[in-house]
């Protein structure tokens, strides 16, 4: 079912124009920076984005102050960051750049990344097919399934400290697996690994496993403690980790620039890296990774070294937006 909705934000002076429910349609041309703005909004698990076509410039249409307006939940549209398809760089299809909800870049997003493969073929009235996408990360490829599922290679891990970055002290060669940071007077073992972006994975905490429903309840004021430790000093996302069994584990997220999220599909990735650097998950089996939103698949090839992540991408609705 679909149906048009109009809001107006007077105060704001925008006027927002939602149609709920329907394919973006091949007649949308990306547009100029004059206002009204085309977008559509997508969803990978609750992780929520709005999608903007610019690719007839390699500039993006929004800038990083309007992004964080349109993100606004109560004033704006409502969404964990923006996205923007690009032209391509070298032989790839396109390019992607993503503003997060407090306006900071991040070099990548795994959710983000299957919500644009989506949108693309959507927009395009493509048949389910793989994209070599360009990313602040390197060259990422998602594949349209059959199934409607979208599934991608996220290339390799970076598992030395110093690029991730952290100042924390390696334990493991140049990599820092459970290393010990004390905040707000405990001590938490932090696994570092980036996925393009950086992350903190935590499976436990005073010598105990983390329990997802008690951590839960203090993420919002531990988040931010992690997030802007004075050992990251890119920031970072910060997973924190409950084993079910070698290849099924929960999570709660903190993300870098968004906060408290529903999923984090880089942050699934890299919490199955630290689970298996930590010997806590196996590496010759898919983990199933349940985040507030739902499962994402999740392996680390024995072949190739690359992460590969499986899960859905959802059109949420389509509108335009005066910015
Ligand atoms: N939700 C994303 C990650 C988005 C970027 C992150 N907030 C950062 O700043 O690194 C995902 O699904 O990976």
């Amino acid at each position: 079912m679909s149906f048009p909705m109009t809001n107006k934000y007077a105060h704001l002076g925008r006027t927002c124009q939602f149609t709920v429910g329907k394919a973006p349609r091949a007649s949308i041309r990306p547009m100029a920076s004059a206002s009204p703005l085309t977008f559509s909004k997508y969803h990978g698990l609750g992780n929520d984005f709005i999608l903007i076509d610019n690719r007839h410039s390699s500039e993006p249409v929004v800038t990083p102050e309007q992004a964080v307006k349109i993100c606004d939940r109560n004033f704006g549209i409502g969404g964990d960051g923006v996205i923007f398809a690009l032209p391509p760089v070298g032989d790839t299809d396109l390019t992607m750049r993503i503003f997060n909800s407090d306006g900071s870049e991040p070099e990548m997003c795994g959710n983000g990344i299957r919500c644009l493969a989506k949108f693309v073929a959507d927009v395009d009235s493509a048949a389910p097919r793989k994209y070599k996408i360009h990313t602040l990360a390197g060259l990422i490829q998602p594949e349209l399934l059959a199934d409607g599922q979208v599934r991608v290679d996220m290339g390799e891990p970076i598992l030395e400290g110093a690029k991730v970055p952290t100042t924390l002290a390696p334990t493991q060669g140049s990599t820092v697996v459970s290393q010990d940071l004390a905040v707000e007077g405990r001590t938490y073992k932090v696994t570092c690994v980036s996925m393009g972006n950086p992350h903190a994975v935590i499976y436990s905490c005073d010598g105990n496993t983390i329990k997802i429903d008690d951590l839960d309840k203090e993420l919002a004021t531990l988040g931010p403690k992690f997030e802007r430790n004075t050992v990251f000093p890119a920031r970072t996302n910060t997973e924190f980790v409950e084993v079910v069994n070698p290849s099924h584990v929960r999570m709660v997220v903190w993300e870098r620039g968004a906060g408290r999220t529903l999923a984090c599909g880089t942050g699934a990735c890299a919490l199955v890296v630290a689970g298996i650097l930590e010997g806590r998950l196996d590496r010759e089996r898919t983990c199933r990774v349940d985040l507030p939103g739902g499962p994402l698949q999740i392996e680390w090839s024995t072949v190739d070294n690359h992460i590969y992540m499986t899960g859905p991408a959802e059109l949420v609705f389509n509108g335009t937006v005066r910015t």
